[in-house]
């Protein structure tokens, strides 16, 4: 039986995965890893959610492609999957709203769960208030605690000015929690330290140190691709023979979305293109 104190966690990845790298799914590794150190939860799965093409980035090829290859990527695991809720609706999400979707939907199974299990249905469902900034939100103790999980870019990425709202930063840090991979260049630490906000919530922000500094990036594989250069052992083997065979990423598609203005400017300043 499990311990009553250890908690269950499940690491959702939001991101263009433009291409998935191997990277991308070492930060799950890693991250399941440092959490279980702690002997304070058991991380049962892993989601990668990649970002739909409303969020137009530059470069950002369509999400059909993105999706497949994450799910080529991950198809030798047994805990990390790909889904396709984000990517599929019609305009860019913002990622707590991507966080809550994917809660409401750890709600909905475990409430499944309970109908088919007639001892646990019997059960007195251990519900208790969530006390997070006055929220009269419940959270039910069976069901695991989702965490977002990203790289220290995207963390030091709240600190750009009309790129997050601060209550979505409050919302997920505060009430779901993140895990944060360092990657060189970036000093998760001291972005905490810095930021009064992030300070407050710092119980709920798990920096996961990557002693073996890892540089592979999507921007990489793809300046490669255009170069006609190998980017084997980069990405999973699968992943490489997907780009080859739809001849993903060229000088062309890399100009995808040049001239118009990332989503969350869009959304947050009212410019449109530039
Ligand atoms: N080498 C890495 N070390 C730590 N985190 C990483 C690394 N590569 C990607 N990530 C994280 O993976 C998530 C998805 O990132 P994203 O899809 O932007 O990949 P990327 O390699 O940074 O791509 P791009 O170069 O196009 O920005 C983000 O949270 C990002 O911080
Ligand atoms: N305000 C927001 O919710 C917000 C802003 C910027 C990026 N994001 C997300 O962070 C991720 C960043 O991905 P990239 O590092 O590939 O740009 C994407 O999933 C994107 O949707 C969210
Ligand atoms: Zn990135």
């Amino acid at each position: 039986m499990e311990g009553r104190d250890i908690t269950k966690v499940v690491l959702l990845a939001c991101g263009s995965f433009n291409p998935i790298t191997n990277m991308h799914l070492r930060m799950f590794e890693i991250a399941r890893d440092h959490l279980e150190d702690t002997g304070r939860y058991r991380v049962v799965r892993g989601i990668i959610s990649p970002v739909g093409d409303g969020y137009k980035k530059k470069g950002l090829i369509e999400a059909c492609h993105r999706v497949e290859m994450a799910r080529l990527a991950t198809d030798s695991s047994d805990w990390i999957s790909v889904d396709s809720w984000e990517s599929s609706q019609p305009e860019w999400v913002e990622t707590a709203k991507v966080v809550r979707h994917h809660y409401g939907e750890l709600v909905t199974a475990e409430q499944n769960n309970d109908d088919v299990d007639t001892v646990k249905y019997a059960k007195k469902r251990r519900i208790e208030d969530n006390t997070f900034e006055g929220s009269s939100h419940q959270i039910n103790r069976d069901v695991p605690q989702l965490m977002l999980l990203c790289g220290a870019d995207v963390l030091e990425s709240f600190g750009i000015p009309n790129l997050w709202k601060q209550e979505d930063i409050v919302e997920i840090i505060g009430r779901y929690g993140l895990v944060c991979i360092t990657r060189s260049g970036n000093d998760p630490h001291k972005f905490i330290h810095q930021s009064d906000m992030l300070w407050k919530y710092r119980k709920n922000i798990h920096v996961v140190h990557e002693w073996v500094t890892n540089e592979i990036s999507a921007t990489h594989v793809r300046r490669a691709l255009r170069r006609g250069r190998s980017i084997r052992y980069l990405l999973p083997d699968p992943v490489v023979w997907y780009i080859q065979e739809h001849n993903l990423y060229s000088a062309e598609s890399e100009q995808k979305n040049a001239d118009v203005v990332l989503a969350p400017f869009q959304r947050y300043t009212g410019a449109s293109s530039s």
